[in-house]
Formats: structure tokens, C-alpha cells, sequence
């Protein structure tokens, strides 16, 4: 089987939710390739902690005695119990995925009513649920796809794609560059040349986070720019114009244009920027910011896990 689904953006590219039926009910999750768990809002939370959001009514077969608890590196989490249910994204079905109800969610998913929820598409050793971890909806599917893998097409400030079991060659220009994975800790972790560190590829994830000296080279060409501690990371004038950012990855090379490294005004006419320092994080992120700019392949149809790029 194959199937497509549409990934659209919150504001400022924030994240990227699509639909996603859950024992007939439509949610609107967040795909994040940084984690493991596929969680949603449910009608066992406080009714003020889930106004606003489409909420799971345990429509599936709970598994007793299950739970889960995960806490995510901007200090956000969520915790609740363990359901099992028939799940449909792009038209994939996973019979008896494992659906995590919550009865709790940090303020920053409260107060994000467009978003109801994660589905987790990393590697199922980092999922939370105990007494026994659960598979991710993809590892679930991988066998029944027509290829074992599922490629992101996200894009700037408008709707994009994520397609499973199969390549659109329509939707990047020249040629998929294949890079090893590490899986060891979970991640579609890989090594960018000329940025230190171990990177991984994570759609749940806004920002591009790059080691301290990429940070400070970079900005030094906005001549507005300048690192401000009371937000957190560098600002700079809305107005001005941002140089594009090229990284070499395998054989291949991907440009982010300078359009995409504005993500958001912070106040009046100062904006935040899209590249933001990795160091303190343990590895660097190569988010939503990055992501935009290409084709990527999360591939499991070798012997061994492989992240395909392409200019999109
Ligand atoms: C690991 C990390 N450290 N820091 C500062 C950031 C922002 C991260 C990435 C992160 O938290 N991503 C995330 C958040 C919520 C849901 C899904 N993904």
C-alpha cells in the first residue's frame, strides 16, 4: 500500500499538523520524527485543559495497567493511559495501533488549540509507555507499505505533504543523497559535514539548531543582528534581508533561503531567527527551518535505517 497525507502549518510554520482518524474520529496531530509516542487529548482530562481541542472518548480496548509520561527538550510534556485503536493516516491503516489518552499535557499544548495531539516517528526503543513500549504507527505499517519508508515534503507557509511507502520525484529537484542513521538513541540521527556533533532530523521540531560557531558565522552577516538573551537567541530587523544557509550532507547539498531563517516577529519590528544555537541540547536539530528547504526520505528499506535529502 502507499498513501499520501497533507501537512498544514500553524502560524509562522510553528509546526505542521495533519489528519489523522483515531476509531473514526479525525484528530490533527503533530507528526515529530523527534519522538516515539502517539498521543492525544482525551475527555479524561480537565474539561479546561482540553477546551478548544478534539478529544479521544476511549473509543478503542484499554490496556490495563498501561501508562506513559514524556517530557520533551523545550520543557513541554504529557502523561496518561494506554488505549488500542484502528488509526488511519493518508489513507494507511494500522488495525491496533497503541493510542496514549492523556490526562495530563503541559500549558504549551493547552493553549495550542490547533493541536490535538503527537504522532511519534522516530524509532519505537524511545517510546514511553510502560509496563511495555509500544510501536510507532509507521512500525506498525513499515511491512504493509509497497517500500519501508515515508518521505517529508514540508514547506514555507503553506501545505505540504508527507507520503508513505512511496518516492514523488514531483515534489524535489535533482537527486536524493542517502546518508547512514545512527539509532542508538532513538533519532534519525546523522552527521552534517561542517556542523559539529551528531544532527537528527525532527519535524516536531520548529527551529534548526546548529553548534554556537555555525550560529555566530551565520549572523554575522545580518548586519541588524544580534544575540538577545531576554528572548532567548539572536533577533534581528524584521526588514532586513537574511543570506541563505547551504550545508553538504553526503554527496548532496541543501540551501535553506534566507526568506526561511525570518521565523517570526518577537515585537515591534524585531524578528526571531530560525537558526538558533544546539549547544546545551547534546545534539543538533535540524527542524521545520531546514525541513522547508527539502525532500526527506526516512528510509528502512535497507538492512540498516538511511535519511535520503533533496533540494525541494
Ligand atoms: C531537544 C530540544 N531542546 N530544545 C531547547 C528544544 C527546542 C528541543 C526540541 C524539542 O523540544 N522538540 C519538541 C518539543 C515538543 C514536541 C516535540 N518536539
Amino acid at each position: 500500500s502507499t498513501g499520501s497525507v497533507s501537512a498544514s502549518p500553524e502560524s509562522y510554520d510553528e509546526s505542521y499538523l495533519i489528519p489523522v482518524s483515531i476509531g473514526g474520529t479525525t484528530f490533527h496531530l503533530d507528526l515529530d520524527t523527534g519522538s516515539s509516542d502517539l498521543w492525544v487529548f482525551s475527555t479524561q482530562q480537565p474539561a479546561s485543559q482540553r477546551s478548544g481541542h478534539t478529544a479521544y472518548k476511549q473509543t478503542g480496548t484499554k490496556k490495563s495497567g498501561y501508562t506513559w509520561n514524556i517530557s520533551y527538550g523545550d520543557g513541554s510534556g504529557a502523561k496518561g493511559d494506554v488505549y488500542v485503536d484502528k488509526v488511519v493516516v493518508g489513507g494507511v491503516t494500522a488495525t491496533s495501533q497503541a493510542v496514549e489518552a492523556a490526562t495530563s499535557v503541559s500549558s504549551s499544548f493547552t493553549s495550542d488549540t490547533d493541536n490535538d495531539g503527537l504522532i511519534g516517528a522516530a524509532f519505537s526503543s524511545i517510546n514511553t509507555v510502560s509496563p511495555q513500549q509500544q510501536l510507532t504507527f509507521f512500525d506498525n505499517v513499515k511491512n504493509s507499505l509497497s517500500q519501508k519508508l515515508f518521505a517529508a515534503r514540508l514547506r514555507y507557509h503553506t501545505a505540504g505533504t508527507y507520503d508513505y511507502g512511496y518516492i514523488d520525484s514531483s515534489k524535489y529537484s535533482g537527486s536524493i543523497h542517502y546518508v547512514p542513521v545512527n539509532t542508538a538513541n532513538g533519532f534519525w540521527e546523522f552527521t552534517a559535514s561542517g556542523v559539529s556533533g551528531s544532527s537528527i532530523a525532527d519535524t516536531g521540531t520548529t527551529l534548526l539548531y546548529i553548534p554556537d560557531s555555525n550560529v555566530d558565522a551565520y549572523y554575522a552577516n545580518v548586519d541588524s543582528a544580534s544575540y538577545d538573551s531576554s528572548q532567548g537567541g539572536y533577533t534581528f530587523d524584521c526588514d532586513e534581508s537574511l543570506p541563505d544557509w547551504t550545508v553538504t550532507i553526503g554527496s548532496g547539498s541543501i540551501t535553506v533561503p534566507g526568506e526561511y531563517i525570518n521565523f517570526a516577529p518577537v515585537s515591534g519590528n524585531t524578528c526571531f531567527g530560525g537558526i538558533q544555537s544546539s549547544d546545551g541540547i547534546g545534539f543538533n536539530i535540524f527542524g521545520d527551518i531546514f525541513l522547508k528547504a527539502t525532500y526527506t526520505v526516512f528510509d528502512q528499506t535497507q538492512s540498516s535505517p538511511r535519511l535520503g535529502f533533496a533540494q525541494g
